[in-house]
């Protein structure tokens, strides 16, 4: 069974922290979007220009479906939670999903120059924003947990995972 879930904006963290985390427990690490990269065998800025989003949508349901029946930390993408059926399934798992949250600033300053992310980018800060904004509700819903990443070191974030998922369970 998936120990945990990690959600939360591009840039937040989630695979970054998902792996040491996964490391940290001695356990798989599944990540939602290299999960998709490696079933489609193209990246994600390829899956987006030649299938479109609503392909890669659906098929991040399908396997985010199948990820939960595996054994693991599960990164998910930025905008897995938005579809209902996706926030229903991470919030109906009774798994701790923990909502990685960072500032507009700190994703820029992350992100800068990044060209992997194709929905990054076609957004200025204002756009950005507005972005984080609107999903904002979808990941406090799917959330049991929630933390500030900014101005964290990732070992400083797996530290606080792993003391908030030891507090839930016991
Ligand atoms: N706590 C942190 N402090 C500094 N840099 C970080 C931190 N967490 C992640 N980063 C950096 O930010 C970038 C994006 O991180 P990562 O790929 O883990 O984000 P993500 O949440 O998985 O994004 P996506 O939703 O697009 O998959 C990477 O270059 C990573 O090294
Ligand atoms: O926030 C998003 O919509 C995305 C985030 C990434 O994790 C990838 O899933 C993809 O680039 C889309
Ligand atoms: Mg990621």
């Amino acid at each position: 069974m998936v120990h945990s879930i990690l959600v939360g904006f591009m840039g937040s963290g989630k695979t970054t922290v998902g792996q040491l985390l996964a490391e940290r427990l001695n356990c798989p690490h599944l990540d939602l979007d290299a999960l998709i990269v490696a079933r489609v065998g193209k990246s994600i800025n390829q899956i987006f220009a030649e299938h479109g989003e609503a392909y890669f949508r659906s098929l991040e349901a399908e396997m985010l479906a199948g990820a939960f029946k595996r054994e693991g930390i599960l990164s998910t993408g930025g905008g897995t939670p938005v579809r209902p059926s996706n926030r229903r399934l991470l919030i109906n798992s009774g798994i701790p999903v923990v909502y990685l949250k960072a500032s507009p600033e700190v994703i820029i300053n992350r992100l800068h120059g990044d060209q992997s992310r194709p929905i990054f980018q076609t957004l200025d800060k204002k756009k950005l924003t507005q972005l984080l904004h609107e999903r904002e509700n979808a990941y406090e819903q799917s959330a049991t947990i929630r933390l500030s990443t900014d101005h964290k070191e990732p070992s400083e974030i797996v530290h606080t995972i792993l003391k908030s998922i030891g507090a839930s369970v016991q």
